[in-house]
């Protein structure tokens, strides 16, 4: 990189808006990641955090993002984090709250179902301050990175989506920067690429840059400043310049707790029964705190689900995106093909297996059809179809918002200003309560046809006036050309495909650590929506009839 243009950064760095910590301090569960800390980050300079592999980088650049709440389930902080000059608490402003902070996640967290000039677009649009115009288009942010526009984020290289993900943080205009450990998983030689990249980026933009990494060696050449974060003071402490070189010695690598010394010795038994009984308590509580999140969760959804999108035009993006995904072509051939095997079934067996045919048939006939018309219009097309809807719709939603909680993008939603429901949640509703009736209408469609077809088949002598005469006997048209009981059958998939995106977004949402808990997700998804579904109609039924 051009050492002038270096200097000239290190000299003009007055731009960009400090960060100051106020009385932080950062737990996770009982373990005191940091304490009593309150320091100054410089503006318009790069910060480099460093600290021991698991000392809690991650989880205070996190903090710092506005990405945790004060009383998480397993991370509680408190303090304050101001942004601004130093001055009266009502001159600064917290992070969270207006999203000053742009953050360039570790997987980069790019909309992989967006092109890469969309991904900088979504920023642009979601900018804090939209009076003010962008200073420069999608399509200028990525040639300015280097970013190939004529590909799927998905077929880009780890650096070709490293730079976009820097585009899109930057399109957002942030007065602050945060990077997620920007060279982990590179060889030195692309780790140093890394380092001038965001060096060129703050030459360019003079915003405050706070890099957090546990590879010194590569990101000390373009710092300004270094912090430690140091696990045996359990403070973020400043050091200086000259000290630099003794950093690998001062990261401390992080005590495990072991248990006590004295801890009072059990036989094996007694310690499987206490294991045993740890395990049912936390079992319970976990059921209890599932199910009072879930209550509460319910509680809340009307206001969740206040229909309202922060950009029209990327709301419309994101119903269609889940339109698709719910009420796809795929979808379509799945519940074809179940109602084609229950129209054909239905029909084709009552029939045959009908004793003394010869003398019982020519009197139920026409009491037989009726039936099945009736019993596949209520009851076994809206079971059949919702029941698939669940597990196929369901689970694909479980995954797409799992790979989304996963891979950081809820997170890179959150950074750009935009709340996870609005974008997936209410999109996902609506997409059910859309694709629900439709599919149920077409797999109705298809069970009818084969009832037909089937019928003919079975009973040449009867034509296909005769089938349709008693087919729809028990549901006669009362309201013009709608069926009867058509409100029942509405009702039952509304409240099936408004229980399925609620069910299914949520599992989504909860935190996932792994893959594991991603597939873990899309599993009790298709197992709760099915019984939702279950449940719903059996309760209809008791109503209905
Ligand atoms: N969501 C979470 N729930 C519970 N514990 C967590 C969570 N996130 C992090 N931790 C714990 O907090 C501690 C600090 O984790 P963190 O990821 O911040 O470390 P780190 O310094 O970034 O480490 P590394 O450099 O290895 O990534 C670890 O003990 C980790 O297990």
């Amino acid at each position: 990189m051009n050492r002038e243009m270096e200097t000239t950064s290190k000299q003009d760095a007055s731009v960009g808006l400090p960060l100051s910590l106020i009385d932080m301090e950062i737990k996770v569960g009982d373990r005191t990641l940091m304490s009593d800390t309150s320091l100054t980050i410089p503006a318009g300079k790069i910060t480099v955090i460093v600290g021991a592999s698991g000392a809690g980088k991650s989880v205070l650049l996190r903090t710092l993002a506005g990405l945790l709440p004060r009383d998480g389930e397993s991370i509680r902080w408190r303090g304050d984090i101001a942004i601004g000059p130093a001055g009266p608490a009502e001159h600064q402003q917290q992070p969270a709250l207006l999203t000053r902070v742009g953050i360039v996640f570790q997987q980069f967290a790019l909309f992989d179902e967006l092109s890469p000039t969309a991904n900088v677009q979504f920023a642009i649009d979601h900018r804090r301050d939209r009076s003010v115009p962008s200073s420069q288009s999608a399509q200028a942010w990525v040639e300015e990175l280097g970013v190939p526009t004529h590909t799927s984020v998905s077929a880009l290289s780890g650096g070709q989506k490293q730079r976009l993900a820097i585009a899109r943080t930057l399109a957002a205009a942030p007065d602050i920067l945060l990077y997620d450990e920007p060279t982990s998983g590179l060889d030195s030689a692309s780790g140093r690429k890394v380092a001038e990249l965001i060096r060129h980026t703050q030459t360019i933009h003079q915003l405050t840059s706070i890099v957090v990494t546990h590879d010194y060696v590569t990101l000390l050449p373009i710092a300004d400043e270094v912090l430690l974060l140091d696990s045996a003071s359990q403070k973020l402490v400043r050091i200086e310049a000259d000290q630099w070189d003794v950093i690998p010695q001062r990261m401390q690598p992080v005590a495990l707790t072991t248990p006590p010394d004295d801890a009072p010795t059990t036989t094996a038994w007694g310690a499987s029964l206490t294991r045993f009984g740890t395990l049912a308590r936390q079992g319970t509580n976990d059921f209890f705190a599932a199910t009072g999140s879930a209550i509460w969760i319910a509680l809340c959804l009307p206001l969740e689900l206040r229909p309202y999108f922060p950009r029209v035009r990327w709301g419309l993006r994101f119903v269609l995106h889940y339109l698709r995904l719910v009420g796809g072509p795929s979808a379509w051939f799945y519940l074809v093909l179940a109602g084609l095997i229950i129209g054909f079934t239905s029909t084709y067996f009552t029939f045959k297996f009908l004793p003394y045919q010869a003398y019982t048939q020519p009197l139920l006939i026409d009491e037989l059809l009726a039936s099945i018309g009736f019993a596949l219009y209520r009851i076994l097309v809206p079971v059949l179809a919702t029941i698939l809807i669940a597990a196929r719709c369901g689970a694909a939603i479980a995954a797409d918002v799992g790979v989304k909680r996963y891979g950081g993008q809820i997170d890179a939603l959150q950074t750009l200003g935009v709340m996870p429901r609005t974008y997936l949640l209410l999109p996902i509703v609506i997409a059910f309560v859309i694709a629900t009736p439709v599919l149920e209408w077409m797999a109705m469609g298809a069970a009818t046809w084969i009832s037909l077809v089937t019928f003919m088949a079975t009973h040449p002598n009867e034509g296909p006036y005769f089938w349709e005469q008693h087919f729809y006997r028990n549901l006669h048209p009362h309201d013009g050309w709608l069926l009867m009981g058509w409100k029942w059958v509405l009702t039952k998939n509304l409240v099936c495909g408004f229980g399925i995106a609620c069910i299914a977004y949520y599992q989504g949402l909860a935190p996932k650590n792994s893959a594991n808990d991603v597939s873990r997700s899309i599993t009790s998804t298709v197992l709760w929506t099915t019984l939702y579904v279950l449940v719903v109609h059996f309760v209809t039924a008791l109503l209905e009839f």
